[in-house]
């Protein structure tokens, strides 16, 4: 703005914009920045000029805050202040701006009586069509502003009319902006003058209150002349009148509008209103800054001069008018000429009506896209200043699939998609109950607001001098925990952290023989309370510990589940020294930042503020304000969604060691959220990376990278991926504590995957259906005392092979070997197989499943599981049966070298798994799937080793 200069020697005539004031009109300033402000660059206009208000609107502000400087200083002393979002800086320095100008234009208020002195903040562009937020966000700026002076601007949309009525009535003084056309005008006027009446009626004062209608001009000229031209070039026979109404329709429109101004203004209804002190609503003519070069840049200022109005100007518009405008009474003048301009544009089918709905629609939207680009640039700053305090991604996609990511990015932007989301609004996914599972957006603020409680419990805990702590449960109430047991490692002066999740009786009696359990800690996690696994392994081990401790074996005990559910019963019972309740609105993959994450956080004496504050980050980084582009959780669903519905559906995650048991939670995550309906995400965790020829066009890789520590060849195989032109994300950790991070932005991003891929990611249909063979099992064995009985299609010595008929007639009749063959080679391109083993799970177990995935990967070519059962049923279970049909699914069942009783039941633990892995088998098959089940007999460590080179052999050329 110091381009404005004020011409020598016409202070004492008046410069055209002081002569302004003689013709009453008032020039306000369309514009705001910093640095003008405190370099009195305002304060001279105002001084020199008679410049008496000043208007600002989204755009104003994107040119403002998303460029330069000025906002540095602020912006620093905001994002080190403490966690905010976007929205929260930006309005933080919109209001000291606004604040500023108001205080600069006060001493024209206070002369002028109220009539100016103005400043302008417009409510978010983003609710240009919704009443009533209109209303609640005008009311909250006139109050975070708290000046008399300032005028809240809102939309006269429809929508708007009747928020500007409400705001009118409540003494908020309102600038209507994005008026185009007479009758939208008409209704505005009616609407600040109902409400005049409406505190009339409650017996409150009309004076002192203000408002402008902002009655757009050059845009109309912009559209009309467009339209002209085109019909003109086309060689229309009225090209003559056509031309003739170049850079007239819009003049006409607004002294009309005016015409609607006097005439209203005069009548009694009016009257009794201005009797009782009421100010009129001027007509402010906005957008006046010329478009076209061809005219003159006074144009929209010369032509409508006149009583009562204001002029808004860009600066360019008030130098210009400054420096060669014409201050005269026109706007009243010439109105038969005006009439017939617009009747000639009607007849010759201008549509002026069309023209100003469309003005009004891409009004809102272009406001909207200014907000975006400002909110953008505010986040892109905000995150260049956070530095490695919010962990990064970096996405190397290549050219054919970027274009798909960054259609569902700019989609998801024109449609305020993250505002939806954050808005709870189930149109983001399939309409059905999805908003009843969203309470994990906010979990994190929740548990910082109780963190108290959390904290004294930690305190307990290490007070008590427990040595271990026993977490029993599956799949979300088990593996958010794990992932915090296997990064943090035992903390000193706490227990060590140990996760049950299996019912395999060694894996039972080896975490039995791991832990002194009248040392031990016992924490229940099931959010239903009614999961099969955690109650009768509670069971078993409160069983155990009245062993040692007898009836005080519940102070033992800790009980996390959700309000009112059976294992909270349970645990009330057999007083459970603390029950901990989750969050009915959360599902289990969900809830590690909820108590199921932070109890055990807490137990295991992690730093619970540092933990949450990180998480809280990256949902401040995820917020509703950030636009797609820059929010991590929209940019990493995106790629996840565009790159899964391109068939790129095998994410394959890749964690540095120190956080390698991300991937176990992912995977959970990302497979029972997103496959089902026979589509979604096959998530691939642990698979040693290899170099690109391993790879089909099947997948995306997902590379978690802890900057501390890094593994050398990990990074090397993940750069050759990208040269070779696989699609990567490098998700960068600065540090193990921003696993939390990772926790919230892995939900958002499946979130906003689930979305892309159109499927609801918050229920799990076919986990359910497994459990409910599985129940058919143990319900036949607690009645019968056996399982029913089965029969191999085939065997092989201590191998015996199970399907359904229609496997076991595409795999024949042959021996291990010819059977593994005929089972693997059904995988091809695209497929993936899956060795689901309901085995121990343990560090010899570890290394066979392993040795024989990668030899799987190795010779075919797909991509490869390998999970354990039960555990990987309340996980990637959901994918494998609901998800693409392109498993090969290999299930492991062996003879259990010793069994464990379940205290109460007939059933034991071996017959649970046994009944787990072939209620599961049994889904698999209904669903068509290819499946094979091979049971070994006798020993498991050489059957393994027997069974291992077969299936090496097997997939070998
Ligand atoms: O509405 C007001 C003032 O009330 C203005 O700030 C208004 O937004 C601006 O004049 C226009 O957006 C500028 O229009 P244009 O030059 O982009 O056509
Ligand atoms: O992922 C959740 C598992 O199916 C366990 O459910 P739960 O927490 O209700 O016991």
């Amino acid at each position: 703005m110091n381009v404005i200069q004020t011409k020598p020697g016409t202070q004492d005539t008046g410069n055209p914009l002081q002569q302004l004031g003689k013709f009453g009109q008032s020039p306000w300033l369309d514009f705001i920045q910093r640095s003008f402000i405190e370099n009195g660059g305002l304060a001279k206009l105002v001084r020199e000029d008679g410049l008496k208000g000043v208007t600002s609107n989204p755009a104003i502000f994107e040119k403002a805050m998303g460029h330069g400087t000025d906002y540095d200083a602020q912006f620093k002393q905001i994002v080190e202040s403490g966690n905010t979002d976007v929205s929260e800086i930006y309005e933080t320095m919109a209001i000291d701006d606004i604040k500023a100008a108001a205080d600069v234009l006060k001493p024209v208020w206070d002369e002028t009586k109220g009539v100016d002195g103005y400043v302008s903040l417009e409510v978010s562009p983003y609710l240009g069509m919704h009443t009533e937020p209109t209303i609640v966000e005008a009311r909250r700026l006139w109050k975070a502003v708290g000046k008399p002076n300032l005028m809240v601007k809102i939309p006269g949309t429809e929508p708007g009319v009747p928020a500007i009525r409400t705001a009118i009535s409540e003494g908020i003084n309102v600038n209507v902006t994005l008026l185009f056309s007479l009758d939208a005008y008409k209704a505005v006027l009616e609407a600040y003058i109902a409400g005049l009446e409406d505190r009339k009626a409650k017996g409150e004062s009309v004076s002192g209150i203000a408002s402008v209608a902002s009655f757009f001009v050059s845009r109309i000229d912009g559209l009309i002349d467009k339209k002209i031209d085109e019909r003109v070039k086309a060689g229309d026979s009225e090209s003559e009148t056509l031309k003739g109404l170049r850079g007239k329709v819009a003049i006409a429109n607004a002294k009309l509008a005016y015409q609607h101004y006097l005439d209203v203004s005069a009548s009694p209804r009016w009257k009794a209103l201005e009797a009782a002190g009421a100010a009129p609503q001027r007509l402010l003519w906005a957008s006046t800054g010329v478009k076209d070069k061809a005219y003159s840049d006074t144009l929209y200022c010369d032509e409508l001069i006149g009583a009562d109005t204001v002029n808004t100007m860009p600066p360019a518009t008030m130098d210009a008018f400054r420096d060669h405008g014409v201050a005269a009474d026109t706007l009243g003048a010439n109105m038969d000429q005006a009439r017939k301009v617009l009747a000639e544009a009607d007849r010759l089918g201008l549509d002026l009506p069309g023209v100003t709905a469309k003005l009004v629609k891409d009004g809102v939207d272009a406001f909207a896209d200014s907000f975006d680009a400002l909110l953008g640039a505010v986040a892109a700053k905000k995150a260049a200043m956070a530095g490695d305090l919010v962990a990064t991604s970096k996405f190397s996609i290549p050219a054919e699939l970027d274009g798909k990511v960054n259609e569902a990015l700019e989609a998801w932007r024109k449609d305020g998609t993250v505002r939806k989301l954050w808005d709870r609004d189930a149109s983001v996914w399939t309409g059905k109950d999805e908003a009843s599972w969203l309470r994990w957006l906010d979990i994190v603020d929740d548990r910082i607001a109780h963190l108290s409680e959390l904290t004294a419990f930690q305190d307990e805990v290490k007070a008590k001098g427990f040595t271990d702590i026993l977490l029993l449960g599956m799949g979300g109430s088990s593996l958010g925990p794990e992932v915090l047991a296997e990064t943090f490692g035992q903390r000193a002066g706490f227990p060590k952290l140990h996760v049950l999740d299996s019912t395999d009786p060694q894996q039972v009696a080896s975490f039995e023989r791991a832990v002194d359990l009248a040392k031990t800690l016992v924490i229940v996690s099931s959010k239903s309370g009614g999961t099969l696994e955690p109650n009768i392994l509670k069971a078993y081990f409160f069983d155990k510990v009245k062993k040692v401790a007898g009836d005080k074996a519940g102070a033992q005990f800790v009980a996390v589940t959700d309000p009112g559910s059976h294992m909270e019963q349970v645990a009330q019972k057999d007083g459970f020294w603390k029950i901990f309740h989750g969050e009915k609105q959360i599902g289990g993959r969900y809830s590690v930042l909820s108590n199921f994450g932070m109890v055990p956080a807490a137990a295991m004496g992690l730093d619970l503020k540092q933990f949450l504050d990180n998480a809280e980050r990256m949902a401040k980084a995820c917020s509703a304000a950030t636009p797609p582009k820059e929010n991590p959780g929209v940019l990493l669903g995106a790629f996840l969604g565009a790159t899964g519905n391109a068939g790129r559906d095998k994410v394959t995650i890749v964690a540095s060691p120190g956080i390698h048991d991300l991937g176990a939670w992912l995977e959970q995550l990302l497979a029972e959220s997103t496959g089902k309906d026979g589509k979604g995400l096959v998530p691939i965790d642990g698979e040693t990376p290899a170099s690109p020829e391993h790879y089909g066009n099947d997948r995306v890789f997902a590379y978690l990278r802890l900057s501390d520590s890094p593994d050398a060849a990990q990074d090397a195989a993940m750069k050759a991926l990208e040269a070779a032109g696989q699609p990567v994300v490098l998700i960068s950790l600065a540090n193990t504590m921003q696993v939390a991070q990772e926790f919230f932005r892995w939900e958002f991003a499946t979130a906003v995957a689930g979305s892309i891929l159109g499927i609801n990611p918050f229920d799990q249909p076919d986990v359910e259906a497994s459990k409910i063979e599985t129940k058919k099992l143990t319900d036949a064995y607690n009645q019968s005392g056996s399982l029913p009985g089965e029969t191999p299609f085939a065997t092989d010595g201590d191998f015996a092979f199970f399907a359904d008929e229609t496997n076991a007639k595409a795999l024949g009749q042959g021996d291990l070997d010819a059977i593994l063959k005929a089972h693997l080679s059904r995988a091809k391109a695209g497929d993936y197989v899956a060795l689901l083993a309901y085995v121990e799970r343990d560090a010899s177990t570890i290394g066979w499943i392993q040795e024989a995935r990668l030899a799987i990967r190795d010779a075919l070519h797909v991509a490869t599981a390998a999970e354990f059962g039960p555990r990987f049923l309340h996980s990637t279970g959901q994918a494998y049966k609901g998800g693409p049909a392109s498993g090969v699914f290999l299930q492991i069942t062996a003879d259990d070298a010793a069994d464990v009783a379940v205290p109460d039941a007939r059933y034991t633990f071996g017959v649970v798994k046994a009944a787990q892995a072939r209620g599961d088998f049994d889904v698999l098959a209904e669903r068509g799937r290819r499946a094979l089940r091979v049971h070994i007999k006798g020993d498991l460590k050489s059957g393994l080793e027997r069974l291992g080179a077969a299936i090496r052999k097997a997939v070998a050329a």
